[in-house]
């Protein structure tokens, strides 16, 4: 009982939610649901953006910092009446008047919120408060995008929302991971304590067209290194597993989630088509002749030999050194998602990856000669 409370099953206002924007139901505007996405200018969010701009009663607002994002992922909005672009870092804090929050401001590759850690948590938690006080200001309903890495190294496989996790508090990856927990955290107390509306979606591994080139996670590696000929850089020890989610799917969990009833968390990711005796219980005993026809979780070896055979046959599969606190295994359990949301993936990693070459080979400007 206690557990199921601390993990949002079971929550309590202690104040009704304040009033929501008169925007809401104004009769007189164009657009009537005025929708803030933080980090909107980035992968997920941009796509986001697009999905949100086919609703003509949406007006969308972008804040972003441009840290891991660029303008160039929403060059098709730029100028549109019903959408507005504010260079402006979370950290600080954001007087406007918006009905919905999708929060998603926040370095995702490893490489990036490394870089600078302070920053990163600052982000998570600085950001996530103030973008919880503006909520609470106007009534709006926020959503912010948490992450699988809240789980950790995980002991229990696949990972269900129930499940509290095996972080580092002070490693290499605890801005990240951390700082996503405090943002839960301040996500809920927000909720209880001001009744302010949440959402909170636990995001597993995403990919897709509009990932930085060089961002440096392995879905983008492995493809821009097949296109240029370099050798796909497997981390060692190349068994630990992820489950890959395409953008398309994610966004339409994340508005789906939205505009629900269920304040979550809950996973949204793609763990495939569950093959009965095909778990991953034991992260050591990783059979890589799988291929595609097992449950949706990859190990990165495997990950890289799909990328070889769908886009480069000839290039090199090398062994790296590996990062501290890599995750050695990752798969959502998605059970809520489908009978709260009625949501589960279409997209295979077979189909999406050749979307995602497409857009690698026109950004890069390599032709495919095979
Ligand atoms: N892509 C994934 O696999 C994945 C998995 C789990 C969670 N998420 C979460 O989803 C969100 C989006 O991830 P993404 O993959 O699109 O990453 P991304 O790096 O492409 O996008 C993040 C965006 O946030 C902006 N940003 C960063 N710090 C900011 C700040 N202080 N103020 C304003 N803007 C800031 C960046 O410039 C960028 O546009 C993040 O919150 C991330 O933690 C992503
Ligand atoms: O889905 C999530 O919750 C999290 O997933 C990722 O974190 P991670 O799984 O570590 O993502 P990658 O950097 O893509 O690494 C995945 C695996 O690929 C391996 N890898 C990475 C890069 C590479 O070139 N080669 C390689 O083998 C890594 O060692 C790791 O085991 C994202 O970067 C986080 O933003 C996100 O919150």
């Amino acid at each position: 009982m206690a557990k199921e409370a601390a993990n949002g099953e079971n929550h309590s206002t202690t104040k009704p939610p304040p009033n929501p924007s008169p925007l809401r139901s104004a009769k007189f505007f164009q657009a009537n649901m005025r929708i803030l996405v933080t980090g909107g200018a980035g992968f997920i969010g941009s796509h986001l953006v697009d999905k949100l701009m086919e609703n003509e009663k949406n007006e969308v607002i972008v804040v972003d910092n441009y840290f891991t994002g660029s303008k160039d992922n929403l060059r098709q909005w730029i100028g549109h009446p019903r959408f507005e672009l504010i260079r402006h870092d979370v950290t600080e804090p954001l007087l406007i008047e918006v009905d919905q929050i999708y929060h998603l401001a926040c370095p995702a590759s490893p490489i990036f919120y490394k870089y600078n850690p302070v920053k990163t948590i600052k982000t998570n938690v600085i950001g996530t408060l103030n973008m919880l006080g503006l909520a609470k200001r106007v009534g709006a309903r926020i959503l912010l995008t948490s992450t699988s890495e809240v789980y950790g190294d995980p002991l229990v496989h696949p990972q269900d929302e129930s499940y509290w996790g095996n972080v580092n508090p002070i490693g290499v990856r605890s801005c990240y991971d951390e700082g996503k927990r405090v943002a839960e955290t301040l996500m809920f107390d927000y909720h209880r304590q001001h009744g302010i509306e949440i959402r909170i979606a636990r995001i597993f591994n995403t990919y897709g067209p509009r990932m930085n080139i060089d961002d440096g996670r392995v879905v983008s590696n492995f493809i821009a290194q097949a296109i240029r000929d370099e050798p796909l850089t497997v981390q060692s020890p190349g068994t630990q597993t992820r489950s890959f989610c395409y953008v398309s799917d994610m966004v339409d969990g994340l508005i789906r989630l939205m505009q629900g009833n269920n304040t979550g968390p809950i996973n949204i990711g793609n763990p495939g088509i569950v093959i009965p005796n095909c778990h991953r219980d034991d992260h050591n005993d990783v059979n890589t002749d799988l291929g595609f026809s097992h449950a949706g979780e990859f190990t990165m070896v495997e990950l890289a030999e799909n990328v070889k055979e769908l886009i480069n046959p000839k290039v090199e599969i090398i062994s790296v050194e590996n990062t501290p606190d890599d995750p050695r295994q990752r798969k959502p359990d998605i059970t809520k998602a489908k009978e709260l949301l009625g949501w589960e993936p279409k997209i295979k990693l077979r189909e999406g990856l050749p979307l995602m070459e497409k857009d690698f080979r026109k950004r890069l400007g390599i032709h495919r000669t095979n």
